[in-house]
């Protein structure tokens, strides 16, 4: 039966990475889904943006929302120091059974947890789970109309800090309004916009960053 596409864009990395190498990993993710088949992860040019916000924050504690193939954990975990935590949370078993290859392919398997189920479900046994106390960086980039209801709940779990980083992908395309109002107009957020483009596109896209101010 034919394969998946998470399936071959795991075939592209092991043909094309090099083990334990996270950014020939990245590299091979980007070549295939520009040249090969269009994959839905964050990409290089608004890549080069998380990985801005990730070296600027230097993070202890990192929660993706949305793994899929792992190219964005990997990207995050190749910029955190050696006893730094990335969890990830992904919905999809499917995608999370190649992200945990992708991630091993990258030699990144230390510096990741990676937890199958539901964001609603997940983000309140965090702390106790993982001997979290807040959160330096949360990326969201599941589901668009989960943000804003996540976003709430990783608030009334007591998980962000001052200072805690909110940052979202596709807040243009495809687009999660109802977040973007609640951080640009909330007095507890200072939100900045940073424009680019839809992953291997043209089309307009950006990235939301929204520093908790406690
Ligand atoms: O569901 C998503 N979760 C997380 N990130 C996404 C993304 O970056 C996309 F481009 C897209 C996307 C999918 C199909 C399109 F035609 C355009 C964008 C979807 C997601
Ligand atoms: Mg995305």
């Amino acid at each position: 039966t034919r394969s998946t596409r998470p399936q071959r864009l795991l075939g592209a990395v092991q043909k094309s990475a090099t083990r334990g190498d996270p950014c020939s990993v990245v590299n091979a993710i980007d070549q295939f889904c520009r040249h090969t088949e269009w994959a839905m992860n964050v990409g290089d040019e608004k890549g080069c943006i998380l990985d801005s916000v990730v070296s600027e924050v230097n993070p202890a504690t990192v929660l993706e929302l949305g793994t899929y193939c792992g190219y964005s954990t990997v990207r995050i975990a190749r910029l955190l120091p050696p006893h730094a935590k990335l969890i990830t949370l992904e919905f999809n078993p499917d995608f999370a059974a190649i992200a945990r290859q992708v991630i091993a392919w990258a030699g990144m398997e230390e510096k990741v947890h990676l937890v199958e189920g539901a964001s609603g479900e997940w983000i309140p046994k965090i702390k106790e789970q993982f001997g979290v106390k807040a959160l330096d960086l949360v990326f969201l980039d599941h589901w668009k109309d989960q943000y804003l209801p996540d976003t709430k709940l990783i608030e009334e779990c007591g998980l962000l800090r001052k200072g805690s980083v909110l940052l979202a992908d596709n807040v243009i395309f495809p687009g999660a309004p109802q977040y973007l109002e609640y951080v640009r107009s909330s007095q507890q957020y200072e939100s900045q916009y940073f424009k680019s483009h839809l992953e291997y596109t043209k089309v307009e896209d950006g990235l939301e960053k929204s520093v908790f101010l406690g």
